[in-house]
């Protein structure tokens, strides 16, 4: 199973996300923004953490109108998979991938900190190996976490079972505590925390690992 990684100008995160794809039986290719097309075979995107832009206009929205965007847009309309984390996700609602958008956090200060989530659903790749309602314990870092839609969308979401993570200590003001959501599919997983970043023995958190323990990749190399 192969992934491809995007590499704006200010993503951090991008060495990250290739180790805990390639720990999870990915190959992993790294795509620099620029490129208009995706390398063949590609099962798996993800689109990393960091600064995009320096964050100019809203974190993402600049990223979001790179040439490599419409092949991104064009697998997941093929069904897909996407991971956005952090600036990712940011990137996935600013290209209309995902609803709402990520604002300012509420106490407008950049927080960086380990933070307790609940799985608030299973049956979906990025969650099945945990239990429903597991909490877990998951960096965030990060200035614009605020996850914001309207009440329709929030309620749809809701509705839909699309909320995948729920903050147990709201850190930023995200309407309904929401942390991370999937697409309608199921597979574009969008969250602020970093499982990558708590993904093996040497972060001294694990938890982040098994986000990672059911998608393609794992299944096949198991
Ligand atoms: N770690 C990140 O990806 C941070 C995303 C974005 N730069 C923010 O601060 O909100």
């Amino acid at each position: 199973m192969k992934a491809a990684v995007i590499v704006f100008p200010g993503s951090n995160a991008d060495r990250d996300l290739k180790v805990a794809f390639e720990n999870a039986g990915f190959s992993v290719d790294m795509v620099w923004h620029k490129d208009t097309d995706l390398p063949s075979g590609i099962d798996m995107i993800g689109i990393p953490g960091g600064f995009s832009f320096g964050d100019y206009l809203r974190c993402g929205a600049i990223a979001a109108q790179s040439p490599i965007t419409r092949a991104v847009a064009a697998h997941a309309e093929r069904g897909g998979y996407v991971f956005g984390v952090c600036n990712g996700f940011q990137v996935l609602t600013e290209t209309g991938l995902l609803p709402g958008a990520l604002l300012r956090n509420a106490g407008l200060k950049f927080i960086c900190r380990t933070t307790p989530l609940r799985v608030e659903r299973t049956g979906t790749p990025w969650t099945e190996a945990y239990g429903a309602g597991a909490e877990i314990d998951i960096p965030i870092s990060h200035h614009d976490g605020n996850y914001t839609a309207d009440a329709d969308t929030l309620d749809r979401l809701e509705g839909e079972g699309r909320v995948a993570f729920r903050y147990l200590a709201n850190p930023n003001g995200s309407a309904r505590d929401i942390a991370g959501i999937v697409s309608g599919n199921g597979r574009i997983l969008g969250m602020m925390p970093h499982p990558e970043r708590a993904a093996e023995n040497a972060h001294g958190n694990e938890d982040g690992a098994r986000l990672f323990a059911h998608l393609p990749g794992a299944l096949t190399a198991a």
